[in-house]
């Protein structure tokens, strides 16, 4: 597997040194994947975001991204960035927000404009580009959101809450456009409650509660390991089978049998043994756990493990090699975001 684009340990915040947002948080993301960041409110999910792109300054986070340590000037230029909420000047029009961007971003004049049509089209923003974002609606605005974080061609695109206002159709489509970035090579890392949209597009996942990573992993490996073989049939299931299956970690509900399997071989007994005794099957499908029952079960778990050990306000000495984030300025009002 190749390098992960993002690798760091020891990630603390306080706000106002009393508001413990991050503790000791470790997180790696794949390189070309879509990464959802998970987590109910004030998780710390935004923080963490803001934490990667120096907007918010942390002492002693240690690792990388993309290469180089957090903070690392010429590595923001390869990043983009959504943030949660996006305001930007209602007098401009979508055009003059990309255009406003690629000349932050240092996108030369002679591919601005190129690059700003392409992502006018990408985004299904062509028709309304000449007119004030006053004239927007809020899906509008999100749209050219995203398109302004992808005006420098990043290596890694953050995006929170980047659904948030948008159509059912549009949020397809925005789909269909992390799917693009992703097989383009980017990786794009996601932020979002909703956990529906989130199961469509993930590779990977991480969940987050209390300031820590309570769950990871790749999100087809986090949900196997709950798949199950149902058999709905009709008829009334004898005592002895009842009995049998009770006894094998069945569960049997109003003429469903629930199996906790990974294929199908070890329904075929099941399935002999209801039609020996001639009750019709009427339907067998497999089923395992949504993202939304693993963000509950992660949750309610980590509730039931207490709350979090308190990290000591003084951060280990950096390892050689990883150079912190900008120590110097942890600030002491809150972030500068
Ligand atoms: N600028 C700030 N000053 C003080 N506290 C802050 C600041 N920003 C965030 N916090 C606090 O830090 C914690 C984490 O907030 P953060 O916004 O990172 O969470 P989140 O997971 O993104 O939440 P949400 O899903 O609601 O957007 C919360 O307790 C929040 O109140």
């Amino acid at each position: 597997m190749s390098n992960p684009v993002i690798d760091v340990s020891c990630v603390n915040k306080r706000y106002r040194g009393k508001i413990h947002a991050l503790r000791d948080l470790s997180l790696t993301v794949p390189s070309g994947r879509i990464f959802g960041l998970l987590g109910p409110n004030g998780a710390g999910k935004s923080t963490l975001v803001k934490i990667l792109l120096s907007i918010v300054k942390a002492r002693g986070v240690r690792g990388v991204m993309l290469g180089h340590p957090i903070g690392h000037r010429a590595t923001l230029g390869k990043v983009g960035y959504l943030p949660e909420h996006a305001r930007f000047p209602s007098y401009l029009s979508g055009r003059d927000v990309l255009r406003y961007t690629a000349g932050l971003a240092n996108v030369p004049s002679k591919h601005a404009k190129q690059r700003s049509d392409e992502l006018l089209e990408l985004v299904g923003m062509s028709e309304r580009a000449n007119t004030k974002l006053r004239t927007y609606s809020k899906g509008m605005k999100q749209r050219i959101g995203i398109a302004q974080a992808l005006i420098n061609n990043p290596e890694v695109v953050f995006l929170d809450e980047p659904t948030d206002g948008v159509d059912p159709q549009g949020r397809r489509e925005m789909r269909d456009i992390m799917i693009k970035m992703r097989d383009q090579g980017r990786t794009v890392f996601i932020n979002s409650h909703l956990l529906g949209e989130l199961e469509m597009v993930c590779d990977n996942v991480a969940i987050l509660n209390q300031g820590q990573v309570v769950k990871h992993g790749e999100l087809a490996e986090l949900t196997a390991a709950s798949r199950r073989f149902e058999i709905h049939y009709q008829g009334d299931l004898p005592a002895e089978l009842q009995q049998q299956f009770t006894a094998d970690g069945f569960e049997l509900t109003n003429q469903l049998i629930s199996m906790p399997m990974t294929d199908a071989l070890g329904a075929q007994p099941v399935i002999d043994a209801l039609r020996a005794k001639q009750l019709v099957i009427s339907e067998l499908k497999q089923s395992r756990q949504s993202l939304e029952d693993l963000f509950i079960e992660s949750i309610e778990t980590a509730k039931q493990n207490g709350p979090p050990p308190e990290v000591p306000k003084k951060s280990p000495p950096p390892l050689a090699g990883f150079a912190p984030a900008d120590e110097s300025n942890e600030d002491k009002k809150g972030d500068r975001a």
